[in-house]
């Protein structure tokens, strides 16, 4: 229950040493249920990837997870609009524990969940995993930024969808951890607006690996991959700006038809494709929409980040008032789900 949340994470214990994945798997297990849960929801998200499922795939929620149970709040609301779009949208929820900061900042739940530069990772691994339990049970999916590899096998099991972000996508430790994973993943293109980086994730990710990990208990072992067939590019813009546009769009897919990979992507609707100002998601959005209403069937997937509020705030600024991002601005709930219901109107 919600109440539970902070009481066992304090159960974990601070300091510098880390449960294994295995312990934490097992302090908070995935029951049947939910493991059941899991699949049908990676198997709707990868439907929609590989065009099986033409509805669109919606990867929508905070910029970054600071307070769980405002995060749970947010996932109730989310949860009870989803099936009032679900015949046109799939929403699954950010649920973004680690950030990657352009230079230095704080860096998100798992690393320090107390916002004070403490570090408690024990507790920031048990609250972001049980904050992500809570969701995946109100059958709500979640989607994360895997950033650090070594933290994917604490939360991999109950993932409907992960980014790898604009800064890690040219990272061959970060197209590794996506070639073994069973969920679909999103590359973003970098930083500066290069999609080719995107692409050679997509293929270097499609192939089978041996590379370094972990094991369970935590033993260093060498780790033998599949290859991930699920993956796909997110635009996010760029330093040169939106990339968005129908223009971009195309020369997208047809970089991506040329490079024989599978022709989806997803518009990050915030980020540079809004210039940092969050209120100008709505007008990328209804430029997604126009195209996907114009036949433009690549797109299969965009991003919002959301809020319970508005805006943002910073973390250093004294009393943090409650459901405001602390990282990238974001909608607050009420626009999102008027953009959700008009979408999903739009589109039927
Ligand atoms: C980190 C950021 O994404 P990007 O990698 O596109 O900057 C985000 O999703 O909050
Ligand atoms: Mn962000």
């Amino acid at each position: 229950g919600h109440a539970d949340l902070d009481a066992t994470a304090d159960a974990s214990g601070a300091g510098a040493s880390l449960p294994t994945p295995g312990e934490l798997r097992r302090r908070l297990p995935l029951s049947p249920f939910l493991a059941e849960l899991l699949r049908t929801q990676r198997q709707a998200v990868q439907d929609i990837v590989q065009g099986r499922d033409d509805r669109l795939l919606v990867v929508v929620g905070p910029c970054s997870i600071h307070d769980p149970l405002a995060a749970l709040e947010y996932a109730q609301r989310l949860a009870e609009l989803a099936p009032r779009v679900s015949d046109r949208l799939l929403p699954v929820m950010r649920v973004y524990v680690e950030k990657p900061r352009t230079t230095i900042g704080w860096k998100g739940l798992a690393y320090d969940p107390d916002l004070d530069g403490g570090g408690n990772m024990a507790r920031g691994l048990h609250l972001s995993r049980h904050l992500m339990r809570e969701i995946v049970s109100l059958g709500l999916p979640v989607a994360t930024e895997l950033l650090q590899p070594m933290l994917a096998p604490y939360l991999d099991d109950l993932l409907a969808w992960v980014a790898i972000g604009a800064r890690t996508t040219e990272s061959q430790l970060h197209r590794e951890l996506a070639s073994g994973l069973e969920t679909a993943v999103g590359f973003k293109n970098g930083t500066g607006g290069d999609i080719k980086v995107a692409l050679d994730a997509m293929r270097a990710a499609g192939h089978p690996h041996q590379h370094f990990g972990m094991d369970a208990d935590g033993r260093p072992m060498m780790r033998e991959t599949m290859g991930n067939p699920h993956t796909h590019v997110v635009l996010r813009g760029g330093h040169d700006g939106p990339n968005h546009d129908a223009g971009s769009v195309r020369a997208c897919r047809h970089a991506l038809e040329a490079a024989r990979l599978t022709p989806r992507l997803m518009v990050d609707c915030s980020h540079a494709n809004a210039c940092k100002d969050h209120r100008r998601q709505g007008e990328v959005l209804r430029d997604v929409l126009a195209q996907r209403l114009a036949g433009e069937r690549s797109l299969m997937g965009l991003m919002l980040e959301s809020h319970l509020e508005e805006g943002r705030q910073d973390l250093d600024a004294g009393a943090l008032r409650y459901g405001v991002s602390v990282t990238d601005a974001c909608l607050g709930w009420e626009s999102t789900e008027a953009m959700l219901l008009e979408a999903a109107e739009r589109l039927r």
